[in-house]
């Protein structure tokens, strides 16, 4: 459902923690070399900050016994820390940025790799839109914390132990006063922290729920709008991001009460402990430049420390966004390729054979979509099956591409069972026209190479002229070359189908499967793309779903599905002549392709 709620905190079962930030570890291991490099920069400046109050100090406390050399030396070594500074800083910017840009790249790159290779099974439960959601906007956090907060967070824990360590030096009383307020500090960070975690994944939740459906109601936007359904889609979409903002402005509110307190504990420690300091000063316990060493590294520790916390609430965000991407690259796969592979047999000899084959769709396990198939496919034979709508003939099409297992029994060509080969392979010696021909965002020319990449300009119109193609395509005001928009709105359901027909074509696999690949197409040109079919059905194994009794009558035998069981199978007048479910279709069903004979 459109509006069905995101995922349920509960349904998660991975780690809880942000330690699931580890799991990106794989993605930054092969970048070790620029990471070294990334903390040595980054150690190098917070270094330097440290040492800096040190100086401060020996002027402070020198400036008006000390020579004017002394002082010139001092402004002289300022200059060159200040230039240490700026190169370290900008050494560790420009190395963390591309590293996380390189990592953020790499994952979406990993994401999209295992997407495309998923079967549908996997995409009967999750939107598409849901997916580019999260490689888009889940990226872009991770990008964020590998691209920053990562460092800050390194360049702060160094600043506060660091700090913390000169802190003692300088006053180890009022260091110890200071430390008195770190539980204070600790607690609301951990509690409001974990809050914070949830809050941002509810949020990311809410954005690629609301993607999926907008991406769904774009794609279909002329069925809603004749519908006239704007209204309500516009309210779905609008509810579902009106969720996200105000999960985000949870979020947001978390995390700025998390800043109150944090800074307020913290300054009000600092003031505290100066207030003593003052007093010491007065007593003659401690020099004015000691105290003012002090008040800077306390400033820097405090500062260190406020920081973190922004920075904890950013790698909370990221931390469920990483949990969502892992999700995605570890999704189990119903169909996998084997471990052991085997050859693919040569399918030109090979037969397609289904042995007691009962299917149920994963989405309704309690359906059987087949039931007990059994059927041989010889080598170049035509067969077409026939039946009525949902009888199960596109199943049986798909099963021999192995988009889904039988729940029972198995499928083989060649005398291989499908399991035991890379599905790569065999898909590699079959051509598909589908029942909804599928067309990219590119030239028409393109849309047609499809069907083999390295197929030449003159295969790809030859391959057309089989088609009935060539002739429309010329008159296309660019010919081949002319742009037919994405999923070929700029195309009739005819032509769309001809260049389906035509990409099969020019794959020239010895197995051909064209389901209802004429059914758009109007009689002179389906004669015409009949007689090409015919052609290339000679010499290939050919399985036709068809509505028209035209094409059905010039198979070599054919096989009649109702309710997932064959029911008959012969040629068209035997079948005819048994005066069953096949004769009653002809009648009816056939009645309109058999006039246009
Ligand atoms: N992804 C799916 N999940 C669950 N059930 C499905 C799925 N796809 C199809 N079905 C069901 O499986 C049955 C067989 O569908 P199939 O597409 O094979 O029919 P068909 O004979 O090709 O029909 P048509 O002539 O209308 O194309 C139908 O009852 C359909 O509802």
């Amino acid at each position: 459902m459109a509006d069905a709620p995101p995922p349920k905190d509960e349904e998660r079962k991975s780690s809880k923690k942000i330690g699931v930030l580890g799991q990106l570890w794989p993605f930054m291991a092969p970048y070790r070399a620029m990471m070294f490099a990334a903390l040595g920069a980054l150690t190098l400046t917070a270094m330097v900050s440290l040492i800096l109050p040190l100086a401060v100090r020996r002027v402070v406390d020198n400036f008006e016994g000390a020579a004017t050399s002394i002082l010139d030396q001092y402004f002289g070594a300022a200059l060159l820390i200040a230039a240490l500074l700026a190169v370290g800083t900008a050494m560790r910017y420009y190395l963390v940025t591309r590293l996380g840009e390189r990592v953020v790249a790499d994952i979406r790159m990993a994401v999209f790799d295992r997407m495309i290779g998923m079967s549908p099974a996997f995409f009967e439960k999750v939107m598409t839109g849901e997916v580019l959601s999260r490689i888009t906007t889940d990226t872009t956090l991770i990008l964020s914390v590998i691209g920053s907060s990562v460092s800050v967070a390194l360049r702060n824990v160094l600043i506060l132990l660091g700090g913390l360590v000169l802190l003692m030096f300088t006053s180890a009383k009022l260091t110890g006063l200071v430390l008195l307020i770190v539980p204070a500090i600790v607690i609301p960070i951990v509690v409001l922290g974990r809050r914070l975690r949830k809050l941002s994944r509810e949020n990311q939740d809410w954005i690629a729920a609301s993607s999926g459906n907008a991406s769904e109601a774009l794609l279909s936007v002329q069925a809603v709008q004749a519908f006239t359904h704007e209204e309500i889609s516009r309210g779905r979409f609008d509810g579902m991001t009106e969720k996200s903002f105000v999960s985000a402005k949870n979020r947001i509110g978390t995390r700025a009460l998390m800043t109150m307190i944090v800074i307020f504990l913290i300054f009000s420690g600092v003031v505290g402990v100066l207030w003593i300091g003052a007093h010491d000063v007065r007593e003659g316990m401690m020099t004015v430049g000691e105290l003012v060493q002090f008040v800077i590294y306390a400033v820097m520790v405090a500062g260190a420390v406020g920081a973190l916390t922004e920075v904890w609430g950013e790698l909370q965000r990221a931390a469920g966004a990483t949990e969502r991407l892992v999700e995605l690259l570890t999704a189990e796969d119903a169909v996998a390729d084997p471990a052991d592979v085997v050859a693919v047999p040569d399918l030109h000899k090979g037969e397609i054979a289904f042995q007691n084959v009962v299917f149920r769709y994963p989405g309704r396990p309690t359906v059987s979509a087949l039931d007990g198939i059994n059927l041989v496919v010889k080598p170049g034979e035509t067969v077409a099956l026939v039946g009525p709508s949902g009888a199960g003939k596109t199943t049986i099409i798909q099963l021999i591409q192995r988009f889904y297992d039988p729940s029972e029994g198995a499928i083989t060509v060649g005398g291989v069972d499908l399991r035991d080969m890379q599905r790569a392979e065999f898909r590699h010696h079959m051509a598909l026209v589908p029942q909804d021909p599928v067309i990219f965002a590119d030239t028409a020319r393109e849309n047609i190479r499809f069907g083999r990449p390295t197929a030449t300009d003159a295969d790809v119109e030859s391959a057309a002229k089989a088609a009935a193609a060539h002739d429309f395509l010329t008159a296309l005001p660019d010919g081949y070359d002319s742009y037919v928009g994405e999923r070929g709105v700029m195309l009739s359901g005819g032509q769309k189908q001809r260049i389906a027909i035509a990409r099969a074509i020019l794959r020239d696999a010895p197995i051909l499967l064209l389901d209802e690949a004429t059914s758009a197409l109007d009689a002179e040109s389906e004669s015409a793309v009949q007689a090409a079919v015919e052609d290339l059905a000679r010499t290939r194994t050919t399985l036709i779903v068809a509505h028209r009794l035209a094409t059905v009558k010039k198979a070599d035998r054919i096989i009649v599905f109702d309710a997932g069981k064959i029911v008959a199978e012969g040629t068209h007048d035997s079948l005819v002549a048994q005066d069953g479910l096949y004769a009653r279709l002809a009648r009816l069903q056939f009645t309109a392709g058999a006039a246009a004979e």
